[in-house]
């Protein structure tokens, strides 16, 4: 496995809030490695924008280190800081653009924040919006543009030193699903061209399954479950995981099937999509275990299929256990609906 690119160790962050102290993030590590986009999901208090802060140093680990590319980013100083802040660049549920300026001003003005003057401003801005599809927009005003088109100015301004890490948060959740869609297609093609990992947090799951390959779930400040997006959702650890990923709501049964069911209910997820009707149908038919197929659909998670299967079970106990077991050694994820 390559070197992270960051690398969370043993971070906590509290605040004192009058005589109290808030435990916002609790022994948190984590690694994200370049290239990655990296989902932090939780529910509202669960502590993400306060550990994705901690990243760029707007927030401070009251315990815990924080290395990005090898170095820790609490001794950073001077220059070496100005270069970080560069190197980070972060964007916002609600964009942070400054509204008496232009969008070519919004994004000029970091440019020049970094010493940069004249023809190289000009030019890189013309480039930032061309990456953005903002060409016709540089003379804008914030209050004229829509919430698409005020992300995609924040994603330009971000990226403007040439920024390796995009720190994004709760980005997408003031924009309707289908603007969303095309603020993700964006970030998906600037980690691919430009290799730019991407760190985001959010509480909407699809957010998630459309872009993250790696994520975290976070519940009371502490991570609960870190995994690959795909086993994530194959294969939730945790039951808090379980319940607020919703996994089994997606094949939930009606009480009455339930109810009128004879044989043994069973959720099978599979990551084959090819295999497995074969697979179930060739192992009942070797033991001798009829099914009902009750439910099912398929997910992609970019290339990746995860299948969805609700099935009756109907045979000897034996022959069921039996069944079960054949299905496990093909990888077949086998669960007991109760
Ligand atoms: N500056 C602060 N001072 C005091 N308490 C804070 C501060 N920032 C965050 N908190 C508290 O820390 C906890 C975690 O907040 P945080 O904003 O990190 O959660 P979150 O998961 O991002 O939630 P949301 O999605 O609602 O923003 C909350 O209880 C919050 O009230």
């Amino acid at each position: 496995m390559n070197k992270p690119l960051i690398q969370v160790s043993n971070v906590s962050v509290a605040f004192k809030v009058k005589d109290r102290i808030v435990n916002a993030v609790k022994n948190a590590s984590f690694n994200v490695y370049q290239g990655d986009i990296f989902g932090i999901i939780g529910s509202s208090g669960a502590g993400k924008s306060t550990l994705v802060r901690t990243l760029n140093r707007l927030a401070s680990p009251t315990q815990g280190q924080i290395y990005v590319n090898g170095t820790n980013i609490a001794s950073l100083k001077g220059k070496d800081l100005q270069q970080f802040r560069f190197d980070v660049g972060m964007i916002f549920q609600n964009f942070n653009l400054a509204s008496s300026k232009t969008v070519y001003d919004n994004i000029a003005f970091v440019l020049k924040a970094a010493g940069k003057r004249g023809l190289a401003v000009e030019q890189r801005v013309k480039e930032l919006l061309k990456l953005v599809s903002l060409t016709d927009k540089a003379n804008a005003y914030p209050a004229e543009l829509s919430g698409g088109q005020k992300q995609r100015v924040g994603i330009a301004r971000a990226l403007a030193n040439d920024a390796k890490i995009l720190l994004c948060d709760e980005a997408t959740s003031a924009l309707d699903p289908q603007t969303t869609t095309s603020i993700l297609d964006l970030l998906k093609q600037l980690n691919r061209e430009f290799k730019l990992t991407i760190v985001l947090i959010t509480h909407e799951i699809d957010v998630i399954k459309k872009i993250c390959n790696r994520v975290a779930v976070m519940s009371q400040g502490e991570i609960v479950e870190l995994n690959n997006t795909f086993d994530l959702f194959a294969s939730p650890q945790q039951a808090f995981t379980q319940s607020f990923l919703n996994i089994d709501e997606n094949t939930a049964l009606p009480s009455k099937v339930k109810k009128n069911a004879k044989g043994k209910l069973v959720r099978l997820r599979y990551i084959n999509e090819n295999a497995t009707e074969p697979v179930l149908f060739q192992s009942a038919k070797q033991t001798n275990v009829s099914f009902n197929i009750l439910h099912g659909f398929i997910e992609y998670f970019n290339d990746q299929a995860l299948g969805n299967l609700v099935v009756e079970l109907i045979g000897a106990n034996d022959d069921i256990s039996s069944l079960i077991h054949l299905l496990k050694s093909y990888h077949v994820i086998v669960e007991e609906v109760k």
